[in-house]
């Protein structure tokens, strides 16, 4: 089992004399840049020429400068910039600027653990990667919490790389939950196929085929939405606090008696065993190298589901609800 660690186990003082470079504000990069600036820390976020954020990161009372300044001046470097980007970022804006003995971060171990980055042999590098999205680490330290996070270390030059790795899951709030140690292939296996079998393609493909089961049955859309889509946080929250069985204890009896007489008729063994085959996708690499080839095909396939996606029925009926009810949620 991981170690896990927790404030008490993390010093930020390493961080607290060090100039920081966070590449990236997007999901990822506004919320470890703000927290950790938040925390005390030294932080300029790089961007691209031209970047639309920009203005953002100056709204936010943060230092913004080119990848490039914000690089050549960095003790510590962390990329948040998308997978499929970081490669060339890396290779043309990172690399020619980074300073000997460098800590050289990353949100997630894809580019490191399929080769697409190199690191100089004199480079540290770690992982930390919060187990939650980026707008929820934001607002979760914001309210006095904060998002677990993984840690790894894949080259230790300085032999505080760790250590460092914990500082900034301290900084940006992960340590108020808990860091559980890990390796760049754990992390980056793992991530992979959890978003992809559970977290959100084997989740929004149960909700949409369930949602066209009903509709194409003559069920209102809107009822349909409310049972397959909508409901699902309300479900999640109680397995979230409590587990299967205190989601269970809440639900009623019925509920209870159909979902093990009928879960298991929908996730099959087929199913098991079609998840086996997404694994092995990610572990040879298969998934990597498609994901990069439609980036350097223009992100066709990635750019026609999206708007397919957009279409979709549950999609409008959802965005149609979501504008006529307050559900409480922060937009
Ligand atoms: N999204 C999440 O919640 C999670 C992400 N991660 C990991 O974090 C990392 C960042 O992901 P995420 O936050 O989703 O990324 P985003 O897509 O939100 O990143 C957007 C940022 O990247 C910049 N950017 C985009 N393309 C380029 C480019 N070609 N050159 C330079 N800058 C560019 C954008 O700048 P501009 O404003 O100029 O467009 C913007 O600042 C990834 O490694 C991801 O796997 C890990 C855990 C969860
Ligand atoms: C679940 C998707 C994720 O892995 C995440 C938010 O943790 C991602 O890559 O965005
Ligand atoms: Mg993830
Ligand atoms: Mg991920």
């Amino acid at each position: 089992m991981a170690n896990i660690y927790y404030e008490k186990d993390c010093n930020f003082d390493l961080l607290k004399d060090k100039k920081i470079a966070v590449v990236g504000y997007g999901s990822q990069g506004h919320a470890h840049a703000q927290n950790l600036h938040d925390s005390g820390a030294n932080v300029t976020v790089g961007l691209r020429k031209g970047s639309s954020s920009w203005a953002q990161v100056e709204k936010d009372g943060l230092k913004v400068d080119t990848i490039e300044n914000a690089v050549k001046n960095a003790d510590v470097v962390m990329i948040l910039i998308p997978d499929e980007v970081q490669k060339d970022t890396y290779e043309k804006s990172i690399a020619p600027n980074l300073k000997k003995g460098v800590y050289l971060g990353f949100g997630h171990g894809l580019n490191i653990h399929y080769g697409l980055i190199v690191p100089p042999t004199d480079a540290n590098v770690f992982m930390t990667a919060p187990k939650g999205p980026g707008h929820m680490v934001r607002r979760t330290f914001t309210e006095g919490s904060g998002v677990p996070c993984l840690v790894a270390v894949y080259q230790d030059v300085a032999g505080d790389t760790k250590d460092i790795a914990m500082a900034w899951a301290y900084g940006v709030g992960g340590a108020r939950t808990g860091i559980l140690e890990t390796t760049f292939k754990q992390e980056t296996e793992t991530d992979l196929f959890g978003e992809q079998a559970v977290l959100c393609g084997g989740v929004t493909e149960l909700m949409k085929v369930g949602f066209e089961t009903l509709v194409e049955a003559g069920y209102d859309p809107m009822n349909a939405y409310f049972e397959c889509v909508h409901e699902m946080k309300l479900i999640v929250d109680l397995i979230y606090e409590k587990g299967f069985e205190g989601m269970r204890y809440s639900i009623s009896n019925t509920a209870e008696y159909g979902d093990y007489i009928t879960g298991p008729k929908i996730i099959t063994a087929e199913t098991k065993e079609a998840m086996k085959g997404v694994l092995a996708d990610i572990q040879s690499g298969k998934f990597t190298k498609d994901f990069m080839d439609d980036y350097n095909n223009g992100q066709k396939f990635l750019k026609s589901k999206r708007a397919s996606e957009a279409e979709h029925q549950v999609e409008v009926v959802g965005k149609k609800l979501r504008s006529m009810m307050d559900f409480g949620f922060k937009k």
